[in-house]
């Protein structure tokens, strides 16, 4: 019986957050590293479910880069990137849309129906809500079919959450002329939040946050400021796949997201966690007020 009433207690608890997001829109990444990892995938499912069973609105964009990296592995190709983008020519775009936007995009869905939860993959195989164009380094350098995301159809995506189903979106775009790009995910997750002005934006990888020291994770930040951030981008402290998931951040805070967060898919809950908590958990990222000027 004691324990019952403690369960009833950390519902009522629980109920001033969910009050606090329901029908509020969070956006989550799901990156390869916790793609790969089935426990850590089916706690991180079970929270999405929970997050839509009490009213949020959560939108799930996905990368998968290591399945991507397996399938080329097969094909005996190398992987290549350039600034962290994987140089993408025919071939390797026609795996990345069959493993991305096919296999992974469909088995993210069918374990949220099979876990009891309402999903509907939109991809380009089915109904595709990300629209762009090649991207241009500014270095010159080719990257094939890597593309950015510059448009994306609210009204789909909308309707969905208005019909309680969570959309779950590959990081692929198609152009104007039919075209279909291979985009970093950490990016296409940004361009989702912005359109749908979200209140959230959340990461899930496979560290506890960003770190001062990456290998140590005794180091997290907490709470890190965008000027912070550049410093510790330009003194190499951040580096790899963690650039454009702090750049990502960084824009999407100057377009109008409430907040954004970079979390460990790996820790049991971490997404309610980072929720309905007031400590939260991982790394936040903020923009400092502007200063008064006399
Ligand atoms: N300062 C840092 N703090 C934390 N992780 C870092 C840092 N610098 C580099 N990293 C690396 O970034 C990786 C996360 O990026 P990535 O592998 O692209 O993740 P995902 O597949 O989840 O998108 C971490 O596993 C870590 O090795
Ligand atoms: C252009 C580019 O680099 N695209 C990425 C898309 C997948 C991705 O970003 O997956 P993770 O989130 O698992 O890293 C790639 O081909 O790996």
């Amino acid at each position: 019986m004691l324990e019952a009433i403690a369960k009833a207690d950390t519902l009522i608890e629980a109920m001033g957050w969910i009050r606090r997001f329901r029908g509020k829109t969070t956006v989550i990444k799901l990156g390869g590293s916790v793609l790969d990892d089935d426990n850590a995938l089916l706690h991180i499912l079970l929270d999405v479910i929970f997050m839509e069973t009490v009213g949020m609105k959560p939108v799930v964009v996905h990368g998968g880069g290591k399945a991507i990296n397996r399938a080329l592995a097969e094909a005996n190709v190398e992987p290549q990137f350039i600034q962290g983008r994987r140089y993408t020519d025919d071939m390797t775009l026609d795996v990345v849309r069959r493993v991305l936007a096919g296999d992974v995009n469909r088995h993210l869905t069918e374990e949220i129906e099979r876990l009891g939860g309402r999903a509907m993959n939109l991809s380009v195989h089915t109904t595709n809500v990300l629209f762009g164009e090649r991207l241009k380094l500014e270095t010159g350098e080719d990257l094939g079919h890597v593309g950015k995301v510059t448009e994306v159809d609210r009204d789909v995506i909308e309707g969905l959450l208005y019909t309680d189903q969570v959309p779950i979106i590959p990081s692929m775009c198609e152009d104007r002329d039919g075209n279909l790009y291979n985009v970093n995910a950490d990016t296409a997750a940004m361009a989702v939040a912005q359109a749908l002005g979200a209140e959230k934006l959340v990461f899930l990888s496979d560290v506890n946050g960003v770190r001062l020291d990456k290998d140590d994770p005794n180091t997290i930040i907490h709470s890190l400021s965008e000027a912070k951030a550049r410093e510790l981008i330009a003194s190499g402290h951040i580096a790899e796949g963690m650039i454009p998931k702090v750049e990502a951040c960084l824009e999407t805070l100057d377009r109008g997201v409430g907040k954004v967060h970079i979390i460990d898919g790996r820790l049991r809950h971490s997404l309610l966690l980072e929720i309905y908590t007031s400590e939260g958990v991982g790394t936040e990222l903020f923009r400092e007020p502007p200063t008064a000027t006399a």
